[in-house]
């Protein structure tokens, strides 16, 4: 059975989703508060949307206090698992220096709910090479996913090919239409449209689902 541990802070409020989504997928799922530290048997972290503390200072701020944020740092430099951060994950994510940049405002400063499409940029790896589409049609909600990153370091991001997910009509003001973006070891992935939440067809196409399929394979894969 492959693990997913998704986490719960304060004010997470896609944590429901997120486990009917990777149950479709053929994930164990477990909730894991986030004062929780044991999360070495879990393949995958799952770090979902919503409000962690009310988005008080930034989004993200906060959440990055929260004793599992110290767990999840070991995670990823011990490579033990791959890490998921959707919208609010994301966010938190960036906030932790666990991933490059930052999320801003909008460009409108207005809460944006709606579904986009997205190119997949690279797809060699864990996350989505078992992607079929080279564009998903995937939901955003989201005040804060205006992606900021200096030139250099969108440069450097594009170099390595961490770039994995791309607006095809940019929402929020992104730098480079920048939808999603790994870390170096392509172990960690965050991406502001929220893949769970379009899982099944009574949803929209189920494309979400594939991300979740792909990470799932890929991880079957790597136990063989
Ligand atoms: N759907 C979400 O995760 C919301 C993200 C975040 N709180 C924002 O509004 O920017």
């Amino acid at each position: 059975m492959i693990n997913a541990g998704i986490i719960v802070f304060p004010g997470s409020n896609c944590d429901r989703d997120a486990e009917f989504a990777l149950r479709k997928a053929g994930f164990n799922t477990e909730y894991v508060w986030h004062d929780f530290k044991e999360i070495g048997k879990y393949d995958l972290i799952f770090i979902p949307g919503g409000f962690s503390y009310g988005d008080y200072l930034r989004a993200g701020a906060l959440a990055k206090f929260s004793p599992v944020m110290n767990e999840i740092e070991k995670y990823v430099s011990k490579k033990q698992g791959f890490v998921l951060g959707i919208c609010n994950g994301f966010q938190i994510l960036t906030e932790s220096g666990i991933l490059p940049g930052a999320l801003t405002k909008n460009t409108s400063l207005k809460f944006i709910c709606k579904d986009v499409d997205v190119k997949v940029i690279n797809k060699t790896c864990s996350f989505t090479k078992f992607v079929s589409k080279e564009v998903l049609r995937i939901p955003i909600a989201h005040a804060e996913g205006n992606y900021y990153i200096s030139e250099s370091e969108y440069i450097k991001l594009k170099q390595e090919h961490r770039i994995a997910f791309e607006y095809v009509e940019n929402p929020n003001g992104s730098v480079g239409n920048i939808a999603g973006v790994y870390n170096e070891n392509f172990a960690v992935l965050g991406m502001m449209p929220h893949p769970e939440r379009n899982s099944v067809r009574t949803l929209g196409n189920g494309d979400g689902l594939e991300i979740l399929l792909s990470i799932r394979r890929s991880i079957e894969d790597g136990k063989k």
